[in-house]
């Protein structure tokens, strides 16, 4: 069995996904700084260190990689380029040479974001779609995409860079997204605000949806020095009146909700790569999802 790694298992989707592969009973390595967020799951083993991007924990040389590690807020600002460079960039392409001088020529799955792509991209989103991101966050995104691409050519290794939608459904772990305010608005009886119109769209994935993704992921690993790049999405566009439709019908409570003026995008993906890359296709229906979440609050 292959070892697997996953860095920044401390966030949302990192908790979730080495949760997900240890209940399975995968060979998993949490790498994060901080403890995790929820209960330690079985069979889960951990790392904590001071620095992830610094692979002293790479122990198999043919482990696969899942790299959450990172700037996790999409909203994070920056004073400049130069010191997003200097303090996010740089220590990432320094883990990939860290990594190669370790010897390790494994599996690289790079978690991006469909943050990339530019905010008035044709809808639903193909993986060739310009890449022109509004925020630091989508911009180091590139950025990092950019070195995992070089780094793995170089080195001739495997790579998936997943191009990850709204995930919802997490139950640990802080900025969860925008369905779990909707919900929260809905039980506890405080108004909701929608940013924008109305009628913007995002593609909203249940995570255990996406955890089977990154299973099918790791499990059927491209050829060395052929690279992907998979968008995981629900290829579904869905507005916040019909989330707030959709929390209302779950919780059996009316959500107060107004609308504050915002220069919001859509951003749906397109999901037919990776549904015939890996064979996988969402199965979770967002009613369905919102309901689970809802009853587990
Ligand atoms: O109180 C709120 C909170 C959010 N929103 C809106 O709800 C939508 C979704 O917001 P989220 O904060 O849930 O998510 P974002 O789309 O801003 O960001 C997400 O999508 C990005 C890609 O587009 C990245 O993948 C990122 O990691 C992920 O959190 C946005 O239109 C946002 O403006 C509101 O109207 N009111």
């Amino acid at each position: 069995m292959t070892a697997i790694f996953v860095t920044g298992a401390s966030g949302i989707l990192g908790y979730a996904l080495a949760g997900d592969l240890a209940r399975r009973g995968r060979d998993v390595t949490a790498i994060t700084r901080s403890p995790l967020p929820g209960p330690v799951p079985g069979g889960l083993r951990r790392i904590l260190t001071a620095d992830p991007l610094i692979p002293d924990w790479v122990a198999a040389q043919d482990a696969t990689i899942v790299h959450f590690a990172g700037l996790s807020r999409v909203a994070h600002g920056f004073a400049d380029w130069d010191t997003l460079e200097r303090s996010e960039i740089a220590p990432q392409v320094g883990m990939l040479d860290g990594l190669a001088t370790r010897g390790w020529r494994g599996h690289m799955v790079y978690v991006s974001s469909a943050a990339v792509y530019a905010p008035d991209a044709r809808l639903p989103i193909a993986e060739d779609a310009p890449l022109a991101a509004e925020t630091e966050y989508g911009r180091q995104k590139i950025a990092l995409e950019a070195a995992h691409a070089e780094a793995a050519a170089a080195e001739g290794r495997a790579l998936t860079i997943l191009r990850v939608a709204n995930p919802y459904g997490m139950t640990a772990g802080r900025d969860r997204g925008v369905i779990p305010l909707v919900i929260d608005a809905a039980q506890r009886g405080t108004r909701f605000t929608v940013n924008g119109t109305g009628r913007e769209m995002r593609d909203y994935l249940h995570v255990d949806d996406l955890c089977a993704a990154f299973r099918a992921t790791i499990d059927r690993p491209p050829e060395a020095g052929s690279p992907r790049i998979l968008n995981l999405g629900s290829g579904t566009g869905t507005t916040l009146p019909e989330i707030i439709a959709l929390v209302e019908a779950a919780v059996g409570r009316a959500v107060d909700y107004r609308f504050a003026p915002a220069d919001v995008g859509s951003s749906v993906l397109s999901i037919d790569r990776i549904n015939t890359v890996l064979g996988w296709a969402p199965r979770i229906p967002l009613d369905e999802g919102i309901a689970r979440l809802a009853g587990a609050r």
